[in-house]
């Protein structure tokens, strides 16, 4: 059965009977659901999307989600991004920069069911360890790291150890896995929160 939500088509996807079909190599959560990767994500959760650009997944994620913060800090795709809220209530647009998670800690809730990250940037990990003020304790972050956001000269298994080897400090990790074939050299991360150490 095919990946796909109920809601206004987006980005000219195919649609039948108001559902509309969620394109795995448009998306790195679409490849991560396709994949069958168990990433928790539920009906009602509220999430923290970050690199939400013109909303091609995070329309998807406002679908079947709850309260969904669409970060994004390119001015020209958030244009886009404001039509696609127009239909979706429970979707809201931050032009903001995913590194500087203190200019939008206002407007975001806290304990969140889920962060996606899917960020082209370097320090991919960092952001992740920025905004894991957001999660629950037993929130899921469900990351996408692109190796050659990193570092084009770098071997993209390098680029991802070194990425995990970062996250661990604030996130156990629940499972990865190449996005291959739909998304060349990135890789998808499942974590969750760590408990902070008892005094
Ligand atoms: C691969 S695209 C995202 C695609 C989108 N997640 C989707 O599937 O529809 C990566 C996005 O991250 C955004 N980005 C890069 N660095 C960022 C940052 N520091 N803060 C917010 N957005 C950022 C870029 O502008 C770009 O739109």
């Amino acid at each position: 059965m095919a990946l796909a939500t109920r809601g206004e088509p987006v980005y000219g996807e195919p649609t039948a009977d108001g559902w509309r079909r969620w394109d795995p190599h448009r998306s790195k959560l679409g490849a991560m659901l396709e994949l069958g990767l168990d990433t928790g994500f539920e009906a009602g959760d509220g999430v923290l999307y970050l690199g939400a650009a013109s909303g091609t997944t995070v329309s998807h994620v406002a679908d079947v989600a709850g309260p969904t913060y669409a970060v994004e800090f390119a001015p020209r795709p958030v244009r886009d991004l404001l039509t696609v809220c127009e239909s979706r209530p429970n979707l809201f647009p931050l032009l903001a920069d995913a590194r500087q998670p203190a200019s939008y800690g206002h407007v975001v809730e806290a304990n969140l069911d889920v962060i996606v990250q899917d960020v082209a940037t370097t320090g991919q990990a960092t952001v992740a360890l920025e905004n894991a003020r957001f999660l629950a304790p037993d929130g899921r972050l469900l990351l996408s790291i692109k190796a050659r956001s990193e570092d084009v000269t770098r071997e993209p298994s390098a680029v991802f150890e070194e990425a995990l080897e970062t996250l661990e400090s604030s996130y156990e990790v629940l499972g990865t896995r190449k996005l291959d074939p739909f998304h060349e050299d990135h890789l998808a991360v499942v974590a969750t929160p760590r408990a902070p150490p008892a005094e």
